[in-house]
């Protein structure tokens, strides 16, 4: 599977084209609205509250958590509440410090300006938004070599919100000067069943409440995917049957774009199948697993492997990628006998069997 391919995968958690128009259509416009995440949202209302209340711009904020879990809706909520213009860009598109000097220099005072994927900005680049954060000025650097002169240039107030898949990667001085930093978590099956009705209402689609459960259950606990999952039942539900989205229709449309009971798709299974059939559930190496399923070892290791580590159906362990108990009973098979008795090589000696 090339990236692009990877890209189109219907439970993959980045947006795709037609993600992005939807998207916009089904993002929630205030805290209310905004489904779960109970802590962030309950911390940044009062962090926005008491700024509003001061009159002055809200203090800078740092969202982190996996892709499509609302990190882009909240810094717009978070625009919205403070009644003020949004910017959005991405750290890969920041390369040059001039290129972030032009930004900054061109924000009014209050702007919220949205930083995603903060942590793939370029190093000069991150050391100017420090001073920006800090004191509202940078250094534009004018001129090369010995004759270069720093021009100080002041910049508004402005409240930068950052967001990060991984927090852990940011450079501790960075993460300082956020005021307020928020961890979002994967939602709860409860909360997605939420998502999904207020997507399916937005989008005109008529859905019961056990459709809709269904579709949550395979989301994988990301709105971004419950949304997608339901427009492809819905094309499913108006081709094939009436319009409604019932459990059954919801069972048979993700059966047709196959994704199973618990979110895995057609790569994460094949992945599972190979460890299990080929291996004896491991352990094995990534390279040797990622040529089994004839796919890239970076498309093994960063598009399967987190969620099946996360479902607990795969350990990454120093000897290889072993199943675990609950790989073999979700594929419907039946782990050798060593594997169970705790005497046999891998899982056993892992310890993810029990005696
Ligand atoms: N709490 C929520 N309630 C309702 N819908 C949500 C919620 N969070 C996200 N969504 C929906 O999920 C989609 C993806 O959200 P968003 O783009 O904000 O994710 P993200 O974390 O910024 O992802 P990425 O990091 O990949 O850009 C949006 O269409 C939005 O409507």
């Amino acid at each position: 599977m090339s990236w692009d391919e990877t890209a189109d995968r219907l439970v993959g958690a980045g947006a795709d084209g037609e993600d992005q128009a939807v998207e916009a259509a089904l993002r929630p416009k205030d805290l209310d609205e905004f489904i779960g995440q109970e802590r962030v949202r309950e911390q940044l209302s009062l962090v926005l509250r008491a700024a509003r209340h001061r009159g002055a711009t809200a203090d800078h904020v740092l969202l982190s958590g996996a892709p499509g879990l609302g990190k882009t809706t909240l810094s717009m909520i978070i625009a919205a509440e403070m009644g003020a213009p949004i910017r959005i860009t991405s750290g890969p598109a920041i390369q040059h410090a001039g290129d972030l000097a032009a930004i900054l220099s061109s924000l009014t005072e209050g702007e919220v300006l949205f930083l995603d994927e903060i942590h793939r900005m370029s190093r000069p680049a991150e050391e100017m938004l420090y001073m920006a954060m800090e004191d509202f000025r940078v250094d534009v650097i004018v001129g090369k070599g010995p004759g270069a002169t720093a021009i100080p240039l002041e910049l508004p107030p402005f409240t930068l919100v950052g967001a990060t898949t991984r927090a852990g990667l940011l450079p501790p001085p960075l993460r300082d000067r956020f005021g307020f930093t928020g961890h979002m978590e994967f939602y709860a099956p409860h909360e997605l069943e939420r998502v999904v009705h207020r997507s399916a209402r937005l989008l005109d689609v008529e859905i019961e409440a056990d459709g809709a459960a269904e579709i949550a259950g395979r989301s994988r606990g990301t709105p971004r995917i419950a949304n997608r999952l339901l427009r492809r039942v819905r094309d499913y539900a108006q081709v094939k049957a009436d319009g409604v989205v019932t459990r059954e229709i919801a069972r048979q449309a993700l059966e047709v774009y196959e994704v199973d009971a618990r979110g895995l798709d057609r790569l994460d299974r094949s992945v599972l199948d190979a460890l299990l059939r080929l291996f004896g559930g491991g352990p094995v190496g990534l390279s040797t697993l990622a040529v089994a399923v004839g796919e890239e070892r970076e498309t093994v290791e960063e598009v399967a492997e987190p969620f099946l580590v996360r479902e607990g159906l795969l350990a990454r362990t120093p000897r290889g990628r072993v199943a675990t108990p609950a790989a073999w009973e979700h594929l419907g098979m039946t782990p050798p006998a060593d594997r169970g008795a705790g005497q046999g090589p891998g899982a056993a000696q892992q310890g993810l069997f029990g005696a």
